[in-house]
């Protein structure tokens, strides 16, 4: 099966690799699409995220859905022919995360695209059978693979407890801002803000629905913020663009009492934060890491119409271009590109 591999930073190899055969609880996928994550561009770009590095040849990918060619002798919810979105952290079940029901931060998850763990951008993919959710007619498998990102805007927003009449201010643009976004209006915020450095990006999430945007090269946001909520701040603050001056401004517009929910990773891991300030406006901070329990949700979301993750494709590609492909997403103005694949 082609496989594009990533050899060394900015360098993949499509190579012939051997077809997996399901073990007993897995399905065995053939991908149809595959997102192209800001991490994977990161891997993709510099070899390592933090302490993860690509220390052997990697398959990048994981937000991704295909179709099921073959199940495992345990498998009863699943056929052949089942259009699946697959879930891309698979848990050790067993430990004290895991046990808890939090399984998304099991320590020794099988991450897809997370060294030494292979993703999603080959042919077939071979995984368990209760981390792939069947899609249905109406949802397409493009929609599939980006239930990955719309699962970060979810469990955000479920960390923020995001509720009906909320002002949701949400910084950074982005696939997982523009996520937040959705995620956001479906449960029931009337009132949702963005901010960005990229003219462009603000401009495409005004036409995808934010009430405000704010670019903070521009306007100052507490300035903005304050005219928009008559002086009372924002009821939830979602960082979802990791820069430093970003994560630093949530807690001014915060409104007294408000939630924020820290998604963008910043590059240093120190950042100031006001503690004096925090404890004064009682301030709840969370960090929002992955997701768990979101998949059902988001085929759900999309089948009853409320979200739209599509319109954020900005090109599709086939597995052969795929170092064109990656090149595209480095360009600021790019929010998502996809490989799809016709196995
Ligand atoms: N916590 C998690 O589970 C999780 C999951 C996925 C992604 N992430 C992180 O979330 C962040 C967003 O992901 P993405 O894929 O949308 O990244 P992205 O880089 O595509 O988008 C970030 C956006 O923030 C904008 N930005 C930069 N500086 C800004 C500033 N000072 N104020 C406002 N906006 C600014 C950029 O122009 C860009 O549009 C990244 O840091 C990513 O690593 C976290
Ligand atoms: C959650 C996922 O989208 C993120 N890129 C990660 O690897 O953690």
């Amino acid at each position: 099966m082609r496989t594009a591999v990533l050899v060394e930073p900015t360098e993949f190899e499509l190579e012939d690799r051997p077809r997996p055969s399901p073990g007993p609880d897995e399905v065995l996928v053939a991908v149809r699409d595959v997102g192209i994550c800001g991490s994977d561009v990161h891997y993709y770009e510099h070899g390592r995220i933090g302490d993860y590095v690509v220390e052997d040849p990697l398959v990048l990918g994981h937000e991704s859905a295909g179709k099921v060619v073959e199940v495992g002798e345990n498998v009863t919810d699943h056929e052949p022919g089942d259009r699946v979105a697959l879930e891309p952290g698979v848990p050790c079940r067993r430990c004290a995360h895991c046990k808890r029901g939090d399984y998304h931060l099991c320590e020794s998850v099988r991450f897809m695209a997370t060294p030494p763990h292979d993703g999603a951008f080959t042919e077939y993919v071979s995984w368990p059978a209760d981390f792939a959710y069947t899609l249905p007619e109406s949802v397409s498998t493009a929609e599939g693979a980006l239930c990955e990102p719309l699962s970060v805007g979810i469990h955000a927003c479920r960390r923020g407890s995001v509720g009906t009449g909320d002002t949701v201010l949400i910084t950074g643009a982005g696939p997982i801002g523009l996520m937040v976004l959705e995620a956001a209006r479906a449960a029931g915020a009337t009132d949702i803000i963005l901010t960005d450095v990229v003219k462009e990006k603000l401009e495409f999430a005004e036409k995808r629905g934010a009430d405000l945007t704010v670019d903070v090269t521009e306007t100052d946001l507490d300035t903005a913020v304050a005219e928009y909520t008559d002086g009372v701040g924002a009821d939830v603050v979602v960082e979802a663009s990791g820069a430093e001056p970003s994560i630093k401004s949530t807690i001014d517009v915060v409104r007294r009492g408000g939630t924020v929910v820290l998604v963008g990773l910043a590059s240093e891991a120190e950042v100031p934060f006001d503690v004096l300030e925090l404890i004064d406006n009682e301030v709840d901070v969370h960090g929002s890491f992955r997701y768990k329990n979101t998949y059902d949700a988001a085929v759900d979301l999309l089948a009853d119409g409320e979200v739209d993750v599509e319109g954020i494709i900005d090109f599709e590609s086939e597995l052969e271009d795929i170092d064109d492909a990656f090149r595209r997403s480095m360009e600021p103005t790019v929010v998502k590109g996809m490989i799809s694949l016709d196995s």
